[in-house]
């Protein structure tokens, strides 16, 4: 039987009347890596400050570690691990210090996995909290957060500002962790790919409603992206595609991508197109990308996506 690190049953939180996180129902299996995806403002952070008890929920319940979020106590939370957006250290402490403090407060320390995640960005532990750049200071706070081993490991937008080489680092540290595969991690990213690389499952929140949870592979058979091309005089007006989830028109091409299209709209399709009608492939970033474009329609049909909501 699936055992799930983290459970949420019609979680809700509004700021006033703005409704950040709506009815938001979600598992999270132990073992692998879940991504938390949507556009900036979606819900993603408030979704997590609620999970670390940081911010009551409106109302609808969450659970972390079988224990409820506004109730974690100190065992629970040290079974835990969690990097904020902005990646923030006390400046006026080195690393070693720095790791001294975690220390102190932790339950277990891992020396080896903590002094790899250091090597893996190239830090020094006399190196001040101060003068770290941004990169340095996203690899200091994932090598606190990782050596007391944590069973979950909640990051939010962990790579927002890092150089290739850093953004690689940190997701290579991911894996590292991953190896272990009672470890889960939970983590939020506008970076897809990187999620690409290394999530398991997905999750899409848009405008604090949950619209998509399954695997990258099911995500991208459900979308499939079609290029019509027409001979002069261009592509016609569409009537009403119900799959249609993104459309691109050029004078003598119709780029569609499509949610879960059925036999009769690609007959349809090919009906229509006057030269010829290709299906090309789409990746995870692209797919995510048409998804969550303002010129989409039709997303909600990935609604009936199976998986882990
Ligand atoms: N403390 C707050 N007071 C009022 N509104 C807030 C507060 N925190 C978040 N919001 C609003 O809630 C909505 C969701 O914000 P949130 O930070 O959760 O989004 P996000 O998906 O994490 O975005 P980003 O990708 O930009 O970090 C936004 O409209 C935001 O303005």
């Amino acid at each position: 039987m699936t055992e799930y690190v983290l459970q949420t049953d019609r979680l809700t939180r509004y700021f006033g009347s703005k409704c950040a996180v709506n009815e938001l129902s979600l598992s999270v299996p132990r073992g692998g890596v879940f991504a938390l995806l949507g556009r900036n403002g979606a819900g993603k952070t408030t979704a997590i400050r609620m999970l670390m008890g940081f911010l009551q929920p409106t109302r609808g319940t969450a659970t972390i570690l079988g224990t409820d979020c506004s109730n974690l106590t100190p065992a629970i939370r040290g079974r835990i691990a969690y990097v904020a957006e902005g990646h923030f250290l006390y400046k006026w402490m080195t690393i070693a210090q720095l790791e001294q403090f975690q220390k102190n407060a932790a339950l277990r320390w891992n020396q080896k996995l903590f002094r790899a995640v250091l090597d893996h960005f190239a830090l020094d532990e006399k190196m001040k909290a101060g003068a770290l750049s941004r990169g340095q200071r996203a690899g200091v706070c994932l090598a606190l957060a990782l050596a007391p081993e944590p069973e979950l490991i909640i990051l939010d937008d962990p790579t927002i500002g890092l150089d290739p080489v850093a953004r690689r680092a940190l997701v290579e540290a991911m894996l590292m962790v991953t190896q272990n595969r009672d470890r889960t991690i939970l983590f939020s990213s506008h970076q897809l790919d990187d999620v690409e690389r290394v999530a398991d499952w997905i999750a899409i929140m848009l405008e604090g409603d949950l619209r998509v949870c399954c695997t990258p592979d099911e995500f991208r058979d459900r979308l499939s992206r079609w290029v019509l091309k027409f001979d002069d005089g261009g592509p016609p007006s569409l009537e009403e595609i119900p799959e249609l989830v993104h459309e691109m028109r050029f004078p003598n091409e119709l780029h569609l991508t499509l949610a879960n299209a059925s036999p009769e709209t690609i007959s349809k399709l090919q009906t229509l197109a006057t030269r010829s009608c290709e299906q090309l492939p789409l990746n995870l970033e692209n797919g995510v990308i048409d998804y969550l474009s303002d010129k989409s329609r039709g997303g909600s049909l990935l609604h009936t996506m199976g998986g882990l909501v």
